[in-house]
Formats: C-alpha cells, structure tokens, sequence
C-alpha cells in the first residue's frame, strides 16, 4: 500500500475532527511530501480538517494540543530586530520543509539573498474567524492559511511562510491559562502597535521585496487601517475584507444564474458590518457600476444592520469610519425583521459571528417577498453561522439559494425527495490563486479590479449542472485546475495594468496556462511500497 493511502486510512479511522486535524499536523512535519500528496488528492475531504470549522478549535486549544508552531512569532519583544527574528527562522527553524520537499523556486525569481518567500500570511490573532481574540494561538489560522496556498493553487510549500504577531491579547482566559505559551499582557495599542508592524511591514519588503503579504485576521479597527497603509507601496491583501468579497461576489453571481435575476436589480442586507461585510458590499457595488450604475446607486444597493440596528444617515455621528460610505438615507430600523420589511432585500448576507441569527421568522419574511431568497449565512466557524443549510431549506421550503462560509451536509429536499447541496463560499477559491499571480508576475500592489475579475471569472467557470444542484462553485476537488485558471486571469490582467511582468517567453493566455500549470508544486507519485499484509 503506498505511504499516502496508509496515511488517509489512518486518518479517517479517527472520528474526532480535532485528532485529524493533529495527525495531519503530525504527518507534514514527519513526511511533508505524502501530507501534501494526501491533501492534495482529497482537498473537499480534508480541507475542512486543516481550515474552517476544525482550525479554530486548534487555534482555540493552540496551548493545549501538542503542536509545534512552524510559522515565526514576532512579539512585542522582538521590537527593533525583527528582521533578524524573521531571517533566522527563515534559515534554521523552516529548514526541514526545503529538506523534505525540495528548495524548489520555480517560477519565483525574486532577487533575495536567501531562499525566496513568495506568500506570507501574517495575523495577529485580534479577530480569529467568528471566535475573536485568540491571541498567539493565531498561528494555528495563518498556519491553515497558507498550506491552501500550496493544496489549491500549487505554491510551493518550501516558498511559504506564516506569521503570528503576538502582541499580547486582551483574553482573559488565555491571560488566565497556565498553558498559555503566548506573551502574559494586555495587546499592545496605539503608536507601539503601528511600529511593530511597521517593522514587520519594512523588513519583508526589504528582504523579500516580491514576497506577497497575506493579512489575515486582525480586529477591525486596525485590519483597514493597516491594509489602506500598505496596499499601495507593495504586494499585499487583506483576505477578510477582499478575499471574502470576492467569493461572496461570485456566489452572488452564481445564485442569481438560479434565480434568473440582474445583479442590478439586487437589494442586499448584510447582517453584520464589519470587515468581511464592507469589504463584499464594496465589491457588489463595484460589479454594479459595471451595469451602468452611478456609485452612489450602487452603494445605495447595499445596507449594514450592526450591533445597534440599521446603518444610516441618523447615525452619522459616531459611526465607525469603515460604515460611513453605507450610512443611507433611510428610516432607522432596530432590527433585522423590521430591517428586512423596510429594505426588502433580495439577499441577506450573514457576516455578523452571531450563531443562528437567521431565525425561522428571518428565512420566512425572505420568502415572502422573494420567490428565491438568496440567504448566505457566512460566519465561521459552524457554530457561528447564522443558520445552517437544513434550518434553510426547512424554513424555505426548498426555495433558498445558498451558501455559507463553514461546509454543510447535503440535504433531501421534502417536496421532491431530490438531494441539494449547500454551496460553501469558500475563500480558498480565491486567496491562493490570486496572491500566487501577484508572486509570479512580482505585482507592485494587489488592486481591488484583480478581485473583482477573480470573482467574475469564478462565476464563469461552474458549470450549469453544478449551479443546478446548488453548488455555486466548481468541484473543490478541481480546485487545482480552477486555480489554474484564476492565477492565469489574474496574471494577464496584472500585467496588462503594468502591475507587474510576465516571465521571459510568456504572453498569450495559453502561455500562462501551461507555466502556471507547469510550475504548480507536484508532491508526485510515489514509488509503492511493498504492502505487509
Ligand atoms: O475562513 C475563511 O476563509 C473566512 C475567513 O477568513 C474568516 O472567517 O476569517
Ligand atoms: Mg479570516
């Protein structure tokens, strides 16, 4: 039996999601090559086992589990020889995935001394999926992160490096716990925040300079601040805000190829305001003003319920800058009932981290002002969602479209007895494929026209069978082709832009192909071994 069959064997006799989740740590330290031959030939099995639901619980329990972190922390500490911490690392402690998988750069020339970093992902553990701050145990989610850099868009792994900013944390169960391993103080704030980060920013770009920054994480207050200081001086993205707009785009998208209706006709609520929900609300009114539409008709399009009711014009005072652009001139309404009659949205957007917000009253009020209510509950991890597929279609009576951030079961759908599946608005559709394009083509900046055309040609790609049965995307088990054809997308268009440069030789769509699918990192076959029993 080969190492990678035995491998999947083992781990699917284990029933607890969270001893998956170890023993696939387990076995990328003890033989990298097979973990990523694994996941790699299973990613819709596995996927959820090293990313949403089951990496928060680790990121939960990062203390408690034997894991040993394989990203760098920069701490508070580390002020003033960051670089220093970053390098090292670099060389000593992440030298085990160039032994095991091979130094491999292909495709990346980026000019650094030592071995080159294409992708980082780098959190600081403010805002962890829907379950907040979760301080130094951040690692565990820029650890998850980044392997789908290698599992989807073929990044390779000895070329990727996760970050966890430990600057303390505001938890008192983790301040509390013996265990905790990360630093013992409240986060650090206001001018000593922005420097650290500024150092961590300052040392990648001068020692990585086409290395792709991936932000993830972060709380709100400062994961816009930080994204809008950067983004236009080198290569980076804040996956919250723009990798979720981008697949929630093109689930909109794909929902209304179910509906038949025109994205200029949309009415969307969003329950939740903040990054993953302005970030998505943005993005559809960019799509909009494709249609023709002015910005403001755009925007206009798009109305926040937050922790105190509906954003609008009445609230101006104090309203946290990131909602001010979707402050309307409409009537407050404290609730999302009252919300939904006032707005009559033909899609509601869960982004709010409250777990079953979307009661039966919610579901049923959608239904009957829409014929096919397009609801997307997309907090993470599952118990955060503000409802699941079954409570959907139980309270739609089939009628819904849609999707959700965390995976769902299928269902047999009452009326017909036919099974629908729930589509998972998955980022991994988009992060790899398009942070790979920005290292490959060495992008000077990461603009929000990349998202938006990784949306449509997203959307572009499921098939009519797949849209018919639910899904709303491709096969995630083709995520690799798909990526393929994301990253080429992406690549022409950034160069196009003069954003960055194609590899000698390359120019035609065909040419990206085939380098892009020629440069994917390949764990390969391996060579059986011979079978004991
Ligand atoms: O898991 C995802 O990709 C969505 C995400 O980033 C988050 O919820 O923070
Ligand atoms: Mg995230």
């Amino acid at each position: 039996m080969s190492r990678a069959r035995a491998a999947l064997d083992a781990l699917r006799a284990r029933a607890v999601p969270i001893d998956r989740y170890l023993n696939l740590r387990s076995l990328q330290r003890a033989d990298a090559e097979t973990f990523y031959r694994v996941l790699v030939s299973a990613p819709k099995e596995l996927m959820p086992f090293v990313y949403t639901p089951v990496v928060g619980e680790a990121c939960e329990r990062y203390h408690d589990l034997p894991v040993r972190a394989h990203g760098v922390y920069i701490t508070a500490d580390d002020a003033g020889k960051v670089g220093a911490k970053l390098r090292r690392h670099w060389r000593e402690e992440m030298r085990w995935v160039r032994d095991a998988c091979g130094g491999a750069t292909r495709g990346v020339e980026t000019g650094a001394t030592d071995d080159p970093v294409s992708v980082a992902v780098v959190t600081d553990g403010e805002r962890i999926l829907g379950l907040g701050d979760l301080g130094a145990g951040g690692m565990g989610i820029s650890e998850g992160k980044i392997l789908l850099y290698t599992v989807c868009a073929g990044v390779h792994p000895s070329t990727c490096l996760p970050v966890c900013l430990d600057v303390g944390t505001n938890n008192e169960r983790l301040l509390n716990d013996p265990n905790y391993k990360g630093l013992r103080r409240k986060r650090l704030k206001g001018e000593a925040y922005d420097a650290l980060v500024d150092e961590f920013m300052r040392e990648m770009r001068a020692w990585q300079p086409s290395c792709l920054v991936q932000f993830e994480d972060f709380g709100n207050a400062n994961a816009f601040r930080i994204l809008e200081k950067y983004r236009h001086s080198g290569p980076c993205f804040n996956d919250d805000i723009q990798g979720t707009a981008a697949i929630t785009l093109a689930a909109l998208l794909g929902a209304l190829r179910v509906t038949k209706g025109k994205l200029e006709d949309q009415r969307v609520l969003f329950y939740g305001a903040g990054e993953a929900g302005v970030g998505i609300g943005e993005l559809i009114a960019m799509a909009m003003e494709k249609t023709g539409m002015s910005h403001k008709e755009a925007m206009e399009r798009c109305y926040f319920m937050d922790s105190k009711g509906l954003v609008c014009k009445s609230r101006l005072d104090g309203l946290q800058p990131h909602k001010v652009a979707f402050a309307h001139d409409v009537q407050f309404q404290p609730d999302l009932l009252s919300a939904i009659d006032a707005i009559k949205p033909t899609a509601l957007i869960g982004v709010s981290t409250i777990g079953q917000a979307f009661t039966e009253d919610v579901v049923k009020r959608m239904c009957s002002i829409n014929e096919r209510p397009i609801i997307f509950p997309l907090s993470n991890p599952t118990s955060k969602s503000e409802c699941t597929f079954e409570q959907a279609m139980a309270w739609s009576d089939g009628k819904v479209v849609f999707a959700s951030g965390s995976p769902f079961d299928p269902v047999v759908r009452k009326r017909d007895g036919v099974t629908v599946f729930p589509a998972q608005a998955n980022n991994a559709y988009v992060f790899p494929a398009l942070g790979y394009a920005a290292a490959l083509t060495h992008a000077t900046q990461v603009t929000d026209d990349l998202f938006l055309a990784a949306a449509e040609s997203l959307a572009g790609i499921t098939s009519d069978a797949e849209i018919d049965a639910g899904h709303l995307f491709p096969d995630m088990n083709s995520i690799r082709d798909v990526s393929v054809t994301l990253t080429a997308e992406i690549c022409e268009m950034i160069v196009a832009k003069s954003l960055g440069r194609a590899p000698s030789g390359v120019s035609t769509h065909e040419d990206w192909l085939k380098y892009i699918a020629s440069h994917q990192y390949d764990p390969g076959e391996e060579q059986p071994i011979a079978s004991k029993l």
